[in-house]
């Protein structure tokens, strides 16, 4: 199909290579290349052609999705790919904005298993798990806890004269629940999304396993049944952490698709006038529509940079915990917690305004904006929810001021805690991304002064931590979530840094979005501003002028940036997204497509005719 005008146009423009920018946010030409190598094997291989998953019923897109996730699998051997980045390459391809049925397989029981077991547990059972020859889930929560894992009541009695342990289920409220991939038990019913996922349930009558069957590579327990706890305890909550660090890039990846489906249909579609008879402007003309998208574009590069750095720490930190050194367990599990919880709560609100910003066409599963929005939700609660989190880095963050005070040094990504923020180098005019990342880190930090100062007078007057941190949960979680977006925005700035150095055209387009995520985080945040006495009324007007400004220099390039993501019409299954941006005419062939459109209407003639005969 011809290219729409509108997008060929948008295209033509610009100041930077996009291709470039590809390379660099896949982290190299040769892995954007390798990327489409491996999306080709799967375009062009009948076996995972099937039906529009849009269409089918919850049966019928599991059936569908497993299908499919299978030929993933032997696709991915058959390739010899081990490199997870690339597997997900051909994952993705596969699944048209789905979470495949075995997903959790891999992430949730296969990951554990790589960091709890022993040598000979992971030749019994990692091995054959990662050849699929056993499939495994991952059953904690139960019906009546999820985040309080202290208060799971599932019972194992260890017998001494068996060596086994004896597991069971005592009551209601300790039935194993939404255990994703738990096959043959019991399905929990439909869900919001992740229709693919088949989220179970699981009574235990007296199951026994033998004692060699926990895992033992930290804790066991001996023949005597005498507990051997791990060296760090908190290593037992390290099964929690591989997703949790993966999930921040999966947010980036989820709000890129839906920026691109929004900006690309923004160029497409026309609508009112300005000025009468000039016909009709490209909707993201519109100063609130960029309102609506500019934020989140910015956003998109934000997280997929700061989701990037995240992967690389942890790996680090877990090749550090094979070595025997725990030293920055804690600082990766404030990281991922943190992360994790402000960039999944972000990402399905800026879905939402995508979604909302195409207008009546991002209602229909044409656009899959709705489809990306109900899978991609579950990561503010799956996996620690949002609030639980975020309490995990606020807690810490209230350890570093007691730190501070006994003068131990912080680790690296709260350092800034210690730094002072002198009245010169407080606001000036401009809103250069360094003063911008100043601006973030200063109201993080008092407000970790502020906050901890409250609960340091509370815990004088009840002697109870817990009835502390209670009382002031709220500014807790205000107080993660701000220092969380400095981190955010310290690893979005030192990027583009780097950028700017390498490839300035490139690095230039980038610090504008670094400029619009810090100006939009502080004018969010522009009471606690004022309150702190960091920048005046004048100084806000001048950000809010500047960030319109911004928005004029981003107008041009945004088709572009977009571009940059650069998303495989097949991947992204949007009409109102596609590359060539024909939309109007996919749209009409895709609802005439509709198997409602091939039904026998008898029950609507049946009903209509009893409607019209009853003498109401
Ligand atoms: C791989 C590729 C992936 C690809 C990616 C695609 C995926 C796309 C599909 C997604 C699919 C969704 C899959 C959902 C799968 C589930 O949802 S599985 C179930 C997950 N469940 C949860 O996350 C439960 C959340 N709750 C918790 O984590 C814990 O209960 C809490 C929050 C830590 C609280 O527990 P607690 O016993 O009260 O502990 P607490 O006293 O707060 O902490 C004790 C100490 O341990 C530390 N600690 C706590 N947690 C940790 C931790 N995890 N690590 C280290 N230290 C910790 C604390 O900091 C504290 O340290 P100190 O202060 O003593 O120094
Ligand atoms: C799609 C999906 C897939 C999942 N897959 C799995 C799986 O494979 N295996 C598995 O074991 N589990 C799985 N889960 C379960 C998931 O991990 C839990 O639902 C999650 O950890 C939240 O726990 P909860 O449901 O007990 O929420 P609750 O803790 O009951 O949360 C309810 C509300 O209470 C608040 N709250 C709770 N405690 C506190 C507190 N201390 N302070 C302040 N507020 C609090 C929360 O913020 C929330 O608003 C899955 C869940 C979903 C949605």
């Amino acid at each position: 199909m011809p290219m729409n005008p509108d997008l060929e146009k948008e295209r033509q423009g610009g100041t930077f290579d996009v291709e470039q920018l590809t390379h660099i946010l896949d982290g190299g030409r040769d892995k954007t290349l390798k990327r489409h190598f491996l999306e080709q094997e799967v375009l062009k291989d009948p076996v995972f052609r099937g039906p529009d998953t849009r269409f089918l019923s919850r049966e019928e897109l599991f059936g569908e999705l497993l299908r499919k996730h299978v030929a993933v699998i032997k696709k991915t051997q058959e390739l010899s790919i081990d490199d997870i980045n690339e597997a997900s390459t051909i994952y993705s391809a596969a699944m048209n904005n789905n979470v495949g049925p075995l997903t959790l397989h891999s992430v949730a029981f296969v990951a554990p298993l790589d960091l709890m077991a022993d040598d000979e547990q992971k030749k019994k059972w990692l091995i054959p798990a990662k050849k699929y020859e056993i499939i495994g889930c991952y059953a904690q929560t139960e019906l009546g806890h999820g985040s309080f894992i202290r208060g799971l009541e599932t019972r194992a009695d260890y017998d001494v004269n068996t060596q086994q342990f004896v597991l069971n289920t005592p009551t209601e409220t300790a039935i194993k629940w939404w255990v994703g991939g738990c096959v043959a038990v019991g399905d929990i019913g439909p869900k919001f999304g992740f229709g693919g996922v088949d989220n179970g349930y699981l009574c235990l009558n007296n199951v026994r396993i033998p004692r060699d069957n926990l895992l033992a590579k930290t804790g066991k327990v001996l023949e005597d049944g005498t507990y051997v706890k791990p060296e760090n305890p908190k290593v037992v909550y390290g099964s929690m952490l591989g997703i949790r660090a993966a999930l921040p890039k999966v947010g980036a990846y989820n709000l890129s698709k839906a920026v691109t489906i929004a900006i690309r249909y923004s160029c497409v579609r026309h609508q009112s006038e300005i000025k009468p008879g000039c016909g009709e402007p490209q909707v993201l003309d519109y100063q609130t529509q960029q309102h609506k998208l500019f934020p989140l574009l910015a956003t998109a590069y934000a997280f997929h940079t700061v989701g990037v750095w995240m992967l690389d720490f942890h790996s680090t930190v877990m090749n550090e915990i094979n070595e025997g050194h725990y030293h920055r367990l804690a600082e990766d599990h404030v990281l991922a917690a943190g992360l994790k919880a402000v960039i999944n709560w972000k990402t399905h609100e800026g879905i939402e305004i995508c979604r909302f910003s195409c207008g009546g066409h991002g209602y229909s599963l044409a656009s899959s904006l709705p489809v990306i929005y109900v899978n991609h939700v579950a990561n503010s609660t799956a996996e620690g929810e949002t609030v639980i989190l975020l309490l995990q880095t606020a807690v810490y963050l209230m350890k570093c001021v007691i730190d501070l005070e006994q003068g131990t040094p912080l680790d690296p990504s709260v350092a800034y805690l210690d730094q002072s923020f002198s009245k010169s180098e407080q606001w000036c005019s401009d809103v250069d991304m360094h003063s911008l990342l100043k601006a973030i880190q200063f109201r993080s930090k008092k407000f970790t002064e502020y906050v901890s100062s409250f609960v340091k007078k509370e815990l004088m007057a009840t002697g109870n931590q817990q009835l502390a941190f209670n009382k002031h949960k709220v500014i807790l979680v205000e107080c993660a979530k701000a220092h969380t977006e400095a981190v955010i925005m310290n690893a979005f700035v030192t990027k583009v840094d780097e950028i700017l150095q390498s490839n300035p055209s490139v690095g230039k387009v980038l610090s504008l979005l670094c400029q619009i995520y810090g100006v939009t985080e502080i004018l969010a945040h522009s009471g606690d501003y004022i309150q702190y006495e960091y920048l005046r009324k004048i100084d806000l007007d001048n950000i809010q002028d500047q960030l319109f400004k911004l928005y004029t220099y981003i107008r041009p390039e945004a088709v572009l940036l977009v571009d940059a993501f650069d998303f495989h019409d097949e991947v992204l299954k949007s009409i109102l997204g596609r590359y060539d941006g024909q939309v109007y005419e996919n749209m009409f062939k895709w609802a005439k497509a509709s198997p409602f459109n091939k039904q026998d209407q008898g029950t609507f003639r049946k009903y209509i005719q009893q409607l019209k005969q009853a003498k109401l």
